[in-house]
């Protein structure tokens, strides 16, 4: 029953950080944006913020780790680890929501109304597309609410791309008409973490999974569909 609570709460707790970034992204909607608050000299603001993003990128990578799963599970129960890392996850978002300091010089601005509304459609794609990319790996395993076995999956969107829920992110940091310092830093460190955290992620995955997904790595490109070829039995056995 506590634990029942303890993953219900750690996952409102990510449910409000995630709509909370929506907004902040956007510059819109909540109180404080991406370029709201207090300007500092920026050398300053550049330290925070990335002391902040790489708060969040150590704590997501170091505890998704199997070798530090076997280590704290023995001190925190298996069947509320990833309700933890969740609710820790949260907590580092929430700080950086927080503590963010804008750099509010623009980079880019674009002026067509047309393609305001074209990139403000795409930025709501991304993270719609994220969010029903979950599903397909199992949203509330992943959320910590269910305890699913760990196996290989394959549904429609990953059949397509490995990593449609980092590809949503990308799509959501990216594609939006007003790009100031604050946010071209925000979006270029999260995009160069996305592409050191796959690899982390496919390293693992190889070990846990074994076969299946060495197979699946074979015949299924990273991140843009039709990028590498479908398999060929000789692809998959001329792997060592
Ligand atoms: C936040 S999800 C990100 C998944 C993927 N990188 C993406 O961008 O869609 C991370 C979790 O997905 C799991 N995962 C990723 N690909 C998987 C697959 N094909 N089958 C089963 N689990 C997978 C990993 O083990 C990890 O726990």
């Amino acid at each position: 029953m506590v634990r029942r609570a303890y993953s219900i709460v750690a996952y409102v707790a990510f449910l409000g950080v995630f709509l909370y970034t929506i907004g902040f992204l956007a510059n819109s909607v909540v109180p404080k944006g991406v370029d709201d608050g207090t300007v500092l000299p920026a050398w300053q603001a550049i330290l925070i913020d990335v002391a902040l993003l790489g708060l969040f990128a150590v704590q997501h990578s170091v505890m998704a780790r199997p070798a530090f799963k076997r280590w704290w599970t023995r001190y925190v129960p298996a069947s509320v680890e990833r309700s933890t890392y969740v609710l820790a996850a949260s907590a580092a978002v929430a700080l950086l929501l927080w503590q963010w300091k804008p750099l509010p010089d623009p980079v880019w601005s674009v002026d067509p109304q047309w393609a305001r509304a074209t990139l403000w459609a795409l930025y709501l794609f991304g993270w719609a597309f994220l969010v029903l990319s979950t599903f397909g790996l199992g949203h509330f395993d992943l959320f910590g609410l269910r305890r699913g076995e760990q196996r290989f999956r394959e549904p429609v969107l990953y059949k397509v791309i490995r990593h449609p829920i980092m590809v949503g992110f990308l799509i959501a940091f990216w594609a939006v008409p007003d790009m100031s310092v604050g946010r071209l830093l925000f979006a270029g460190a999260a995009s160069a973490y996305i592409l050191v955290g796959v690899r982390l992620e496919e390293h693992d995955l190889k070990r846990e999974l074994g076969e299946p997904y060495e197979r699946y790595l074979d015949r299924t490109p990273r991140f843009v569909p039709g990028l590498k070829g479908k398999v060929t039995g000789a692809s998959t056995t001329a792997r060592p």
